[in-house]
């Protein structure tokens, strides 16, 4: 017998679209369709938490916050030896706190669970864009014409896409009409100014002595830093140097994310005081499912009708305020032309997956109904590597503290410094003093393009992801400096997802793999990027250098001319160990037909059935530049022109 949901279908519970998701992918399509007058529910998991004031200004970014973020735990490695060495492996205690290190008995904490590797995603409306650190970097042209490898439509090539984001943007820091930007659609962008390196002029010293390695003038540092680091130039992505960083944020270093766009254009009232624009936005609501009709007969495809979700509050596993009795309520809403998902690269797979849509394998061990044998579903897991390479400076490089400075308090109630973010005034209206990258071509860049990039972190070594602890750590002295390096084109695509149970409140299994695939090149650029940092650190001018390197932790001794170590196996080790990242992209890629680990189309339609799409992160073939926001917010634009254009035929 074959299954018609849709029979349940009535006024109340159907739209034109149904999307689940309403980070930069999910909440972007979702408002311009309904701005573009069709119907559309947008299902999000998490709540709308726009209250919180963490959640607005930029510098207030809490990543491990339970009431936005998930709290994933992956593997990095099928290499236990490789599991075991990671310096921020979480532990469950048995008093229910998270413990991190390698070894929770040398704190005398006995039969603790090991959880894995914390891996934070946003859950709330907006998504991961409430909590990421906003940076808004232009991937490279060739991220986007790789699209079209093997299939040659064109669809999606680097010129196109600039188009794409010229027309979303609006652009805070450059005069009017700057070629290659936008200045009145939505995309608020920002970069620092030079007035945030004023008090950091010691810290900005290692910064040229690596500007010297490249050959560009130390002395104009400040101009190099604050210039737009998204300019337009048919040699863009092939030029080191230093830049300043595009964040999405406003004038005033608000973060601006899709939830600004989904609450603007459910504000936007018709003179009679009805809403405008036909969307319908159901906060902690996770879609479970998708329905699909196959009543179609012989040769026709089966066709996403709507989707199931759970209605309530913490209801998935990954919510740190989880539990386990609550089951949530059933409810179930259908789409009359297309359900898309967009729940990031992460909950997309594991939402086809629980659908019937997958490697047949994994689907039948779980006895799920198969839809679409997709074995790439879930595979193809990337990431960018990252990295600290920090050093001791000779002298204390913390900025001055500055005269009549505001007693800011992090965000807590009363802080003085929210009510002057308010009038655009004080620490918070500013950029940060991390707001530049230095971008590099190693020996191992592939494609002939830059493959490395680094932005300082101050005194603070960025050593990887952790969740709130009660463990008493020792910060890192005020002499050291930090170059936190982002590995750009990555190779590896044997990271995976995978569904562990049919139940939707589960998560689901995670393996980056990392290394498993293009080692040589990735360690290789690494390895090039520790050794020209050191060579840089060895440079620095006195009386901030030279600089010793302490991490990776190759002995001072044995550290050659050349920036490399006597024994190239501590950094190759140190670098497959460490390295971390949070940028997971590419588990449902598009590709070709010819592909079989292929699960989109060139205009994102899930293959093997109808009317269903994926927009988000997980729809990259490879993981796009050094930060996935921007790309996945063009992304979306782009899929808006797409779903449009096939709506008139459905
Ligand atoms: C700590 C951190 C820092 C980062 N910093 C940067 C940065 O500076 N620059 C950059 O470019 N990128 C950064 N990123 C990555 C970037 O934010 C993501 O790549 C981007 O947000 C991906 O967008 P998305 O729409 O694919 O998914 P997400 O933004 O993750 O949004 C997915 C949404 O879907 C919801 N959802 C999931 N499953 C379901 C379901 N079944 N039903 C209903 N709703 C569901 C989730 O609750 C979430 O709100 C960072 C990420 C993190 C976590």
């Amino acid at each position: 017998r074959c299954t018609a949901p849709q029979s349940l279908a009535n006024e109340t519970n159907t739209y034109d679209y149904i999307v689940t998701g309403s980070g930069p992918g999910g909440g972007t399509i979702a408002t311009n369709l309904a701005r573009a007058g069709y119907s559309v529910l947008l299902l999000e998991a998490g709540d709308d938490e726009s209250k919180d004031i963490r959640t607005q200004v930029l510098s207030l970014n809490n990543y491990t916050n339970p009431s936005v973020a998930w709290h994933f735990f992956v593997r990095h490695s099928d290499d236990e030896e490789r599991e075991k060495r990671y310096n921020l492996m979480v532990w469950r205690l048995t008093n229910g706190e998270y413990w991190v290190g390698r070894d929770p008995t040398v704190d005398g904490h006995q039969n603790a669970t090991r959880l894995g590797i914390f891996y934070p995603r946003g859950s709330t409306l907006g998504g991961s864009a409430i909590i990421n650190a906003a940076v808004t970097l232009l991937p490279s042209d060739s991220d986007w014409d790789y699209f079209n490898k093997g299939v040659g439509d064109g669809i999606w090539s680097g010129k196109e896409m600039r188009r794409i984001f010229e027309r979303i943007e609006h652009n805070n820091y450059l005069e009017p009409n700057t070629t290659g930007h936008g200045f009145t659609s939505w995309l608020q962008t920002n970069v620092a100014d030079a007035a945030v390196y004023a008090a950091g002029a010691l810290r900005l010293k290692p910064v040229q002595a690596a500007l010297k390695l490249i050959g560009w003038n130390p002395d104009a540092v400040v101009d190099y830093i604050t210039a737009d680091g998204n300019y337009l130039s048919p040699t863009r992505d092939q030029t080191a140097g230093l830049w300043g960083t595009p964040f999405h944020a406003t004038s005033n270093w608000k973060r601006f994310s899709p939830r600004d766009y989904v609450l603007e254009t459910l504000n936007v009232t018709t003179a009679n005081g009805t809403q405008q624009y036909p969307l319908r936005l159901q906060l902690n609501s996770l879609a479970t499912k998708v329905l699909f009709d196959e009543c179609g007969g012989n040769g026709t495809k089966p066709q996403a009708v709507g989707v199931e979700y759970l209605q309530g509050k913490s209801i998935y596993r990954a919510d740190a305020r989880y539990n386990p009795t609550n089951k949530g309520v059933l409810n179930q809403a259908f789409a009359r032309k297309e359900v898309i998902v967009a729940g990031g690269a992460f909950s997309s797979p594991q939402l086809l997956q629980l659908s019937g849509i997958g490697p047949k394998a994994l689907l039948r061990k779980l006895s799920i109904p198969v839809i679409s044998d997709l074995p790439g579903v879930g595979r193809n897991l990337q990431d960018n590597y990252e990295l600290p390479i920090a050093g001791r400076a000779q002298i204390d490089i913390r900025d001055p503290p500055a005269l009549n400075a505001p007693p800011c308090t992090n965000g807590a109630p009363g802080d003085p410094c929210v009510d002057m973010w308010r009038e655009g005034k004080g620490p918070y209206a500013k950029g940060g003093s991390n707001s530049h990258v230095f971008l590099l071509k190693t020996n191992h860049a592939v494609e002939g393009e830059r493959d490395m990039l680094m932005f300082t972190s101050g005194t603070r070594v960025v050593r990887g992801f952790k969740p709130d602890t009660k463990q008493n750590t020792t910060a890192d002295p005020p002499t050291t400096f930090s170059w936190s390096t982002v590995k750009i084109h990555p190779q590896n695509g044997a990271g995976y997802i995978q569904i562990k149970s049919t139940d939707p409140q589960d998560t689901p299994d995670i393996n980056l793999n990392y290394f498993a695939e293009g080692a040589e090149t990735d360690l290789g650029s690494i390895l090039d990027t520790i050794a020209f940092v050191r060579k840089a650190y060895r440079n620095t001018e006195a009386p901030v250098g030279p600089i010793e390197p302490f991490t990776p932790p190759c002995p001072a001794a044995d550290i050659l001319e050349t920036g490399y170590c006597k024994d190239g196996e501590i950094d190759r080790q140190w670098a497959q160990d460490q390295a971390f990242g949070h940028h997971p992209t590419s588990t449902n890629r598009v590709g070709p037909d010819s592909n079989p680990l292929s699960v989109l189309d060139t205009r994102l339609r899930v293959r093997g059935v109808e009317r269903l799409r994926v927009v988000d992160a997980s729809a990259f073939p490879r993981c796009p530049g050094a930060f996935p926001a921007v790309a996945t917010f063009m992304l979306s634009e782009k899929a808006t022109e797409l779903v449009l254009a096939d709506a008139k035929s459905l």
